[in-house]
């Protein structure tokens, strides 16, 4: 079989993870970011995290496949996949389909890593609506199985069941969802976040204890002011602001939260969230 050939457009936070993934399994990856400054970082990040679990002879054969570009242009007409990964907003990534529907043969899947973004309206930007679908890895890519197939109104069935192939064969864990706001796991983790949040404002108990609870009671690996703090407030609370627009009152945006972010208390990336960070 030929080796896949992969694209990976914006190399941020999780560009840079998802390119790390697929030259790990071997395939040839294009990653793209109109910044180089970008790029020069997404592979001091890749480095890194390859330093975990390879050689230096082998970091060197898993960096060489991937290739890099500042732009986009006729040259991923090559690759037989595409993944977006650019920030979170639906004017830019429809921009970007647009931009590469043309230039790629028909039979190229295009996915998005958004969060929650309709990958139905994203699909809108395209002729061909079928072969757009979600492809949503967890944070951080590397390191976590999860990738979520997000199945758009028009994705052909033969698209999800191709993706869902490669995400088994770069050894994570495919789950197929259909197309709401947040899909799953963006609601469940705005769903318990914003809880523990009321639970604080409750006085009900401290932070610790609270992520404590969580932790030891629900068995997961973080509390939930430990992983707002992770993910950043001012991500979280446009991601509940929205959630809160798609579902009402359940996912009203707490007092203490937006209190916090106009503080610029934005978790971790600042020093102070929940938590202090030295
Ligand atoms: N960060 C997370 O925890 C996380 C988790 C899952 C999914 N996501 C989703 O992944 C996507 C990317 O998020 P991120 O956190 O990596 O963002 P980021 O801001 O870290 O990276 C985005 C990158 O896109 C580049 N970019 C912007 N416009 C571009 C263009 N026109 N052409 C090429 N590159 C361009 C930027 O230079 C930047 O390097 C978003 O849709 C986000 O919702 C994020």
């Amino acid at each position: 079989m030929n080796r896949l050939k992969v694209c990976v457009v914006g190399a941020g936070t999780m560009g840079r993870g998802i390119a790390q993934v697929f030259a790990e399994a071997n395939c040839d990856v294009l990653l793209i970011d109109k910044s180089k400054e970008q790029l020069t970082i997404a592979f001091q990040y890749i480095r890194k995290y390859l330093s975990f679990n390879y050689n230096n002879t082998e970091i060197e054969q898993i960096i060489a496949h991937i290739s890099t570009s500042e732009q986009i242009d006729s040259q991923i007409a090559e690759y037989s996949l595409i993944v977006e990964a650019v920030p979170e907003n639906l004017e830019l990534k429809k921009r970007i389909f647009s931009e590469i529907e043309p230039l790629v043969p028909e039979d190229t899947i295009l996915a998005t890593n958004t969060s929650q973004i309709s990958v139905t309206s994203i699909a809108s930007a395209c002729e061909n609506t079928g072969r757009v679908l979600g492809m949503h890895f967890s944070n951080p890519p590397h390191r976590m199985e999860l990738v979520e197939i997000i199945r758009g109104l028009k994705t052909d069935e033969n698209t999800v069941d191709m993706v869902v192939d490669i995400t088994k064969q770069i050894g994570k864990k495919p789950y197929v969802v259909n197309d709401v706001q947040g899909f799953v796991v963006s609601r469940i983790a705005a769903a318990v976040i914003s809880e523990g949040i009321r639970i604080l404002e409750e006085g009900v108990c401290d932070k610790e204890t609270l992520d404590g609870i969580v932790k030891t009671g629900l068995n997961h690996p973080m509390g939930p002011l430990e992983l707002v703090d992770h993910i950043g407030l001012d991500i979280f609370l446009m991601l509940s602001s929205d959630m809160f627009e798609a579902y009402g009152e359940r996912f009203r945006v707490s007092r203490t939260l937006k209190q916090y972010v106009e503080a610029g208390m934005l978790g971790k990336k600042t020093g102070e969230g929940f938590y202090k960070y030295a």
